[in-house]
């Protein structure tokens, strides 16, 4: 089983960050939260601040850890992480990803999500009542 970190990104007008696979990654065009493998001697939350930094060259500060999703029909399992942080500097310019968007929580549902993130995706909806 590998650990995945993931962030929700939330802005001020509580719309949350969604970024889509490029064509070219595994799970191509899927929605994704951003974030990557957990490495070896490396805490979650630091994996997150490196591949945020990495992936979208902003830095984030962390509010609230999740409930890890484990998807077990993957080769590997997969264990994903996820973490409700803020924006706290930069500007976004995208490395890998194809696209990103800013999505009203109402919306959420509406991307095709990677398998393993329809487990955040609802927990989040259902902390807010949705
Ligand atoms: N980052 C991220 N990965 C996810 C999510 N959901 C999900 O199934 N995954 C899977 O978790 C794995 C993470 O790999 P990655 O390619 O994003 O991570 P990485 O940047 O550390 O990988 P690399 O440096 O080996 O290319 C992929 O197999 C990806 O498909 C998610 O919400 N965020």
């Amino acid at each position: 089983m590998i650990d995945v970190s993931c962030a929700l990104i939330i802005n001020h007008y509580g719309q949350v960050l969604a970024a889509q696979r490029s064509s070219v990654m595994h799970l191509p065009l899927k929605w994704e939260f951003p974030g990557g493998k957990v490495e070896q001697n490396e805490s979650a939350e630091d994996c997150l601040i490196r591949e945020i930094r990495e992936e979208l060259g902003i830095e984030i500060s962390m509010l609230k850890k999740m409930t890890p999703s484990v998807y077990t029909q993957g080769k590997p399992v997969i264990r994903l992480i996820p973490f409700q942080c803020t924006w706290v500097g930069g500007q976004i310019s995208l490395t890998e990803h194809a696209a990103f968007l800013w999505v009203s929580p109402a919306a959420l549902h509406e991307l095709d999500w990677a398998e393993a993130d329809l487990p955040v995706v609802k927990e989040y909806l259902d902390s807010l009542g949705l």
